[in-house]
């Protein structure tokens, strides 16, 4: 038991899939995975281990925000002893060439959180980055299944409503979405040794003003999370 999962020795697998939301958490338990268990209530985080294609996999929620990602990928790493940690979020397209719907694969992150500069301290500035090995095999499953992918730069800022940044800059720059927790992720996931990759449905177009309905978000997110799973099968147990 940590402290802010209470799950037994041996009940989290050593691939976790990580929503930032406990109802997609739920969501996913419940219809992607098999011989499911429920362990984690602690805050609502809800944590579960099941059977995807026959292999051992988690789903742990991870709340928003850099500080709460950081919490139970910590916990995850350290007390339960994760080695490979796969974000299955949402995200704000920024670059142009983003739509709605469209997957994005994190191959790095850019941040406006202080979490690098007080790891590395000042004039240092540390690239998050993703794990090669999971990135190219969530591209293929992503090719071969016909689905819109795109995979590069996110911006993983520490406001949801954010209007010091300036976007438009940073997307000329090539950062093709926004989210909350992916440079945290990557920076623990290197600090532990271990193995993350951030996928994330494209639920906004920040630069269009377009949103998908909750109706909407709930189904396209089915095909990230098939991505999710999919690699999470491929990399348990290795
Ligand atoms: O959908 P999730 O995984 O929570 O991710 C995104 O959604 C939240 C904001 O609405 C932030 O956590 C952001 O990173
Ligand atoms: O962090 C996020 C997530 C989804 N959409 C956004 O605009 N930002």
């Amino acid at each position: 038991m940590s402290t802010h999962i209470n799950a037994a020795p041996g009940s989290i697998a050593d691939t976790v899939l990580l929503p930032g939301d406990p109802l997609r958490a739920k969501y996913m338990a419940e219809n992607f995975m098999t011989d499911v268990t429920l362990y984690n209530t602690v805050r609502n985080a809800f944590g579960y281990t099941g059977l995807y294609k026959g292999k051992r996999v988690s789903v742990q929620a991870t709340g928003m925000g850099i500080p709460s990602i950081s919490i139970y990928a910590t916990e995850l790493m350290t007390e339960y002893g994760v080695q490979n940690l796969i974000r299955t979020g949402t995200c704000g397209g920024m670059a142009d060439t983003v739509n709605l719907r469209d997957i994005v694969l994190a191959q790095s992150s850019t941040t406006d959180s202080s979490i690098i500069a007080n790891t590395f301290g000042p004039g240092v500035y540390f690239a998050p980055t993703g794990d090669f090995d999971m990135l190219q095999r969530a591209y293929k499953v992503a090719q071969d299944a016909g689905y819109r992918v795109k995979v590069g730069n996110v911006l993983g800022e520490d406001r949801f409503y954010n209007d010091e940044l300036d976007k438009g800059k940073l997307a000329d720059y090539g950062v093709l979405a926004t989210e909350m927790e992916t440079p945290a992720l990557y920076l623990l996931a290197a600090k532990y040794h271990r193995r993350a990759l951030a996928l994330m449905t494209v639920s906004d177009q920040l630069m269009r003003d377009e949103h998908l309905s909750a109706d909407d978000r709930q189904l396209t997110l089915n095909d990230m999370i098939k991505i999710g799973f999919e690699v999470a099968a491929q990399v348990a147990g290795e």
